[in-house]
């Protein structure tokens, strides 16, 4: 069946630097009279981002427009422009739980396929902090209070199941869903022809795809992607969709949000950390100073998981609605579900953006040619280690002792 891609509607145009200006002098957000300064600032895959400032009255707001195709590859692959309504009504949800965490959502336009929000430029993108070597002291509280508080007031633990219901019917997502199905399930694993990667290391690619044991731990991960609506999910929480400075964290970018297992949003960030952790070599180049970010990135690993676990348990003493939080070991036997979908989701996502369409300047951005060729076929490794293994290590600590050398 092809993708049931929206039809933009007859009213939608996308913005330019001159029509967006005429767009938000109509929402009255800045002074008739102001001066408004415009720039087009997406550096992502899908979208149209305009950072609009009134330096006058030192005011300033983001406009995200989508855009009817994926930006990345161009109007050959069309694109529901709903996603602006997943987006942006995924960060008014979270804003329920942790509006300390997420951008302001000021408005939202249908026909335009675009909203409103705070503008998050005191912040820098977590992928750049990381790569640049800057430490977030908060970081990993603020990501595991993040999940854990999203997931769980929208899931069954705590919902009624006809409110969950409704909710999980305002968040099919089949397109978004479809791109994450195949990018990051099914390409890698197979010759497509969307997969990326330099000939030099295609010999381990290949290993890939001989491998039928690690196929069909895949298609199980691929298939509780597919059916288990747990929670709302981001759907895409990787270093790239986090805004930080040392003080503050904010979440952006759910236009993947949808009902899924918890462990893919943990696993998706666990994957991202580890990346940065492996490219590290090539962007710190004493090795004291590495080993120190090394290990604070690993710390960050170990905290995410423990302040998810924290809060999610408490939520779950102090506000489970359902019948079984009652009952003892349901909440352990749960946790250890998360954990290990988190293991296998981390590998599908770290080889992914090895091999598969989208990949990370952690890895891509390293100069010395041979070094990068030699860290991408680690990370092969080891998200092929997690994928098989993941019941078999069965805390953080096994985890890191995978990869970590002290
Ligand atoms: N609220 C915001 N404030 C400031 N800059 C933003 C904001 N949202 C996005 N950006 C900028 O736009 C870029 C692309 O945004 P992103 O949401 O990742 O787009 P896409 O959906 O295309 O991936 C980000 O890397 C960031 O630089
Ligand atoms: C054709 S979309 C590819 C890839 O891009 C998305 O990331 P982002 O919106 O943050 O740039 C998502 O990870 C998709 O898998």
């Amino acid at each position: 069946m092809s993708t049931p891609s929206i039809q933009p509607p007859s009213t939608y145009e996308p913005l330019n630097e001159n029509t967006v200006v005429q767009f938000v002098k109509k929402l009255n957000y800045f002074t008739e009279d102001a001066a408004l300064q415009v720039r087009e600032i997406g550096d992502g895959n899908l979208n149209l981002v305009f950072h609009i400032v009134d330096e006058s009255h030192a005011k300033s707001i983001i406009v995200k427009q989508a855009l009817p195709y994926a930006k990345v590859v161009g109007e050959s692959w069309p694109l529901t422009l709903e996603r602006a309504r997943f987006e942006s009504s995924y960060l008014q949800k979270a804003a329920e739980y942790v509006p300390n965490l997420v951008p302001k959502v000021h408005y939202y336009d249908e026909s335009l396929g675009l909203f409103v929000m705070d503008d998050l430029s005191s912040h820098l993108i977590l992928r750049k902090g990381t790569i640049e070597g800057i430490q977030y002291p908060h970081l990993a509280r603020d990501i595991g209070t993040f999940v854990a508080k999203v997931t769980f007031y929208t899931s069954d633990f705590y919902l009624h199941p006809f409110e969950k219901k409704q909710l999980v019917k305002q968040f099919i997502n089949p397109e978004l869903c479809k791109i994450t199905e195949d990018l990051v399930f099914t390409d890698p694993f197979f010759d497509h022809e969307t997969n990326d990667f330099p000939t030099e290391i295609r010999e381990a690619v290949e290993q890939l795809w001989n491998d039928s044991e690690l196929r069909h731990e895949v298609a199980k991960l691929k298939f509780q992607f597919l059916t288990q609506a747990e929670a709302l999910l981001h759907g895409d929480l990787h270093t790239g969709s986090i805004f930080v400075t040392p003080e503050s964290t904010k979440v952006i970018d759910p236009e993947f949000s949808f009902f899924g297992p918890i462990g893919f949003d943990l696993g998706q960030f666990f994957a991202n950390i580890i990346l940065s952790y492996l490219s590290q070599e090539a962007h710190i180049l004493s090795s004291k100073e590495r080993k120190q970010y090394q290990s604070y990135l690993v710390d960050t690993l170990k905290q995410t998981w423990s302040s998810f676990k924290q809060e999610f348990s408490k939520l779950w003493e102090n506000e489970g609605n359902e019948v079984y939080t009652q009952v003892p070991g349901t909440l352990e036997s749960f946790l250890g579900k998360v954990w290990v979908d988190a293991v296998g989701f981390a590998g599908c996502e770290v080889i992914r953006r090895t091999i598969g369409l989208a990949h990370v300047a952690d890895l891509d951005t390293i100069q010395d040619l041979t070094q990068q060729y030699q860290l991408k076929e680690k990370a092969l490794e080891l998200g092929t280690y997690f994928i098989k293994n993941r019941t078999q290590i069965t805390n953080m600590e096994q985890l890191i002792q995978v990869f970590y050398q002290e």
